[in-house]
């Protein structure tokens, strides 16, 4: 059976003394509070990653994972953190292919099959994330469009490798906008997605993957959304910054 998950993504948000008063507010809410077998996947920028993996400690449920790693394996590439460094560190997941990273770094559906790649020979299970912008979705292309995504960034893999692998959909309409996708609109893309993944992976792989929503999801839409039969969990972003609304994501299902 797939996995239910909530995933916080900070983004470039949180100092050091923030990020770890939200991560022992969710550690101790999630220990005291009844949730219903979902993981929760903490992703903070890259220097919180060792404290806020301390901070979890053994609490079983909650994990760690970044929010990028580079495509490369190690050496002279300065500023960039290999998906190796990120293992050693007991990171566990790592976000890849979020459209920021498109958008603001160029990152294309070729560099991300081989950042996906990395990830996993190092033992990093891929959180990857594909979406429409408003122009495609308004020109009614965007079905095609996000399985095209999968397709070039993940269909190159072994059956065994893409099982490890998270998918989270996000139209990047809805990212920080305040508008999210209706119910309806997240269920037909993840049918359409896992349908796509059972054509290239067969059903069993495909009814095992976990589809998360990501774009502008709260605590007053969460549990509509995540009723839907193809929807797993989500990918936050803003309201992963407040303790109480990311419990009260988590505790939707
Ligand atoms: O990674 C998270 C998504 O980009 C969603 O962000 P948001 O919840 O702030 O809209």
């Amino acid at each position: 059976m797939r996995k239910k998950i909530v995933a916080g993504n900070w983004k470039m948000n949180m100092t050091f003394e923030e990020g770890q008063i939200l991560t022992s507010e969710i550690v101790n809410m999630y220990k005291d509070e009844n949730v219903n077998d979902v993981i929760a996947i903490l992703n903070p920028p890259f220097p919180h990653l060792f404290p806020v993996k301390k901070l979890i400690g053994d609490v079983a449920g909650v994990s760690i994972g970044a929010q990028n790693c580079s495509d490369k394996e190690s050496g002279a590439f300065t500023g960039e953190v290999s998906a190796k460094i990120l293992a050693s560190f007991g990171v566990e997941y790592v976000i890849i292919g979020h459209s920021e990273r498109r958008e603001y770094f160029n990152e294309d559906n070729e560099l991300l099959a081989t950042k996906v790649k990395t990830a996993l020979a190092n033992g990093l299970k891929p959180i990857f994330c594909c979406g429409e912008s408003l122009d495609i979705r308004t020109a009614g292309t965007h079905e095609p469009n996000v399985k095209f995504q999968l397709t070039q960034s993940l269909f190159d893999l072994s059956p065994e490798d893409f099982s490890k692998v998270i998918i989270a959909y996000e139209p990047i309409w809805a990212i920080g906008t305040g508008k999210t996708a209706t119910a309806d609109q997240a269920q037909e893309m993840h049918a359409a997605l896992r349908r796509h993944i059972a054509s290239k992976f067969g059903k069993e792989i495909a009814d095992n993957t976990s589809i998360l929503y990501g774009g502008s999801c709260n605590p007053k839409n969460a549990q509509e959304i995540f009723s839907k039969a193809d929807v797993d969990g989500g990918l936050i972003g803003g309201a992963s910054l407040k303790s109480r609304d990311f419990m009260d994501i988590i505790k939707s299902f």
